[in-house]
């Protein structure tokens, strides 16, 4: 089952176009990665998806439906990890956990203890480390237990602890069933992540696939080599 699909979709805004006819489905139960250079357009699929931005042509569907009609069922993490700083761990919760009407209090306990914060949880956010933010922020993200989690990317200016920690529970929610698409610039990271990678340049959706069905048909061994391929030789045919 398609959890995404974009079909032929653009953004254009003014004079600049942002996202040129860009097409892929995202499968239930995969992570896709979207990966590409800073500026490619990885935010404005996201922002997309999430209904933040209209595309300009082309059509998309969320869980089957048109944006914007299945925002319960959508966790997001985006750059800014919006936390109300001089507000508790707890308070900032308990604000979404309202907002998506979630009740059950012993389901904000269980995530925080998931992330490690549930001993922090008077603390206000302003003291918090930037590992310490994003952890929250995921908690947050998951508080309506979406089906689909959109993560910007998520593991930027976390130490590698930290980051290793990210990449193992978005594994582990993967395994719950979840669908995860995130953004990233970082080929080691995508490559021990994702089941699925989108290569974005310019606006332009290069190639997208399962990573090893890419390597077969690139006949290369790893992401990097992949993607270098693909910057050099797909993207001067394209343009
Ligand atoms: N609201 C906007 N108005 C005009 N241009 C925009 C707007 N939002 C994004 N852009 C432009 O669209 C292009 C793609 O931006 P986007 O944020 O999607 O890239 P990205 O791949 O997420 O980059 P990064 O890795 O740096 O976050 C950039 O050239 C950016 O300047």
């Amino acid at each position: 089952m398609e959890v995404i699909t974009f079909s032929k979709v653009s953004k254009v805004i003014g004079k600049r176009i942002i996202l040129k006819d860009v097409s892929f489905k995202v499968e239930k139960g995969s992570i896709f990665g979207l990966l590409g250079p800073n500026g490619a357009g990885k935010t404005t699929i996201i922002r997309i998806i999430l209904g933040l931005f209209e595309p300009t042509s082309g059509k998309v569907e969320i869980l089957g439906k048109e944006i914007g009609k299945t925002k319960e069922k959508i966790g997001f993490i985006l750059h800014k990890t919006g936390l109300y700083p001089k507000l508790s761990c707890i308070e900032n919760i308990l604000l979404y956990a309202d907002i998506y009407k979630v009740h059950d209090r012993s389901k904000i306990e269980f995530l925080l203890k998931e992330v490690g914060l549930w001993e922090r949880k008077d603390d206000k956010v302003e003291i918090f480390s930037r590992g310490m933010q994003q952890k929250l922020a995921l908690a947050r993200a998951l508080i309506h237990n979406p089906d689909l989690l959109i993560l910007d990317e998520p593991t930027v200016g976390l130490d590698i602890e930290t980051k290793i920690w990210f990449r193992e529970y978005i594994k582990k929610l993967r395994e719950e069933g979840k669908t995860i698409l995130l953004s990233s610039h970082e080929l080691t990271e995508v490559e021990k992540l994702c089941t699925h990678i989108g290569i974005i340049r310019e606006g332009n959706l290069l190639e997208y696939g399962k990573v090893e069905d890419l390597k077969e048909k690139y006949k290369k061994y790893s992401l990097e080599d992949i993607y270098l391929y693909l910057k050099d030789e797909i993207y001067l045919e394209r343009v």
